[in-house]
């Protein structure tokens, strides 16, 4: 039973450095509030070179782009797995990706030159988009599953001695439309700013990347653990840009989640 506290308390542990990293993502792509942002130093007289800052910004995001793949992958789960329980898996992962995004905020390095700059009316709906990018990508970690994606079901499954249920294939509201709206979440908070900076514009690019590579590995993941289900998923739904006038669609029925599916 001490045990089964103990991972509960790590998971709200990690929950809670989650959450105040996510706030502070907030504030530091949008600029708002936090005392260093994307675009301002905290030593506001020292901008960096911008060679330097280059090299460290991709050092930082590459850091959290490897550690984000790497720990998300079966091969890797059942290593860990290996040394730690089961029921603390998911924690650990996003316990050190909201520590890697803590260190990237903190060491990131502004390039101030401006890109584009846009008022008025343009500006405001820019700041629209930015926002409403953040709200989907909040929004659709419930439509997946918010306490299972951040950890905390697993501990709690754990406390009540229960077996973990398999992860099954969802397609509800957003994910009818787009098979990837957390990620679409992200590009638009990243892109949608009236002021756009050279350290920005690196930001948004690297991440897009990242976004587009990392998409290919977790379908695959998704092929093998849903097969023709997913499959047919993928024909029908776009990846990220959704269909607006879109062809007829047909209902699919659940599929039942295959021994191994990814979590
Ligand atoms: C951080 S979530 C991101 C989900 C999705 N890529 C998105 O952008 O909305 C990653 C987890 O969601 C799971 N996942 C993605 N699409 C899913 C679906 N349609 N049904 C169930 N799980 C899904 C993946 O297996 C992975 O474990």
């Amino acid at each position: 039973m001490v045990a089964r506290l103990a991972i509960l308390l790590y998971a709200i542990v990690s929950y809670g450095i989650f959450t105040a990293s996510f706030l502070y993502a907030l504030g530091f792509v949008g600029n708002y509030v936090v005392p260093k942002s994307i675009d301002t130093p905290i030593d506001v007289g020292a901008a960096a070179n911008p060679g330097e800052a280059i090299v460290v910004n991709l050092l930082l995001m590459s850091l959290f782009a490897v550690q984000h793949s790497v720990m998300a992958r079966a091969s890797f789960k059942r290593r860990l797995t290996q040394f730690l329980p089961a029921a603390c898996e998911r924690s650990t992962y996003v316990l050190l990706s909201s520590l890697i995004l803590l260190l990237l905020f903190w060491q990131w390095r502004p390039i101030p030159a401006p890109v584009w700059q846009v008022h008025g009316i343009a500006a405001w709906l820019l700041i629209g988009v930015h926002w409403l990018g953040w709200l989907i990508a909040f929004a659709s970690t419930h439509m997946i599953d918010h306490f299972d994606l951040f950890g905390l079901r697993q501990a709690l499954v754990a406390l009540r001695g229960t077996e973990m249920p398999g992860q099954s294939f969802k397609t509800p509201l957003l994910y009818k439309i787009v098979r990837h709206p957390l990620m679409l979440g992200f590009l638009l908070a990243f892109w949608a700013t009236p002021e756009m900076t050279a350290g920005h514009l690196l930001f948004a690019i690297a991440n897009t990347a990242y976004i587009l590579v990392a998409l290919q590995f977790e379908e695959r993941d998704l092929v093998a653990a849903f097969g023709a289900t997913y499959q047919e998923y993928r024909r029908r739904v776009p990846m990220l840009v959704p269909r607006l006038f879109g062809r007829r669609r047909t209902e699919q029925r659940p599929s039942p989640r295959p021994a191994g599916a990814p979590q």
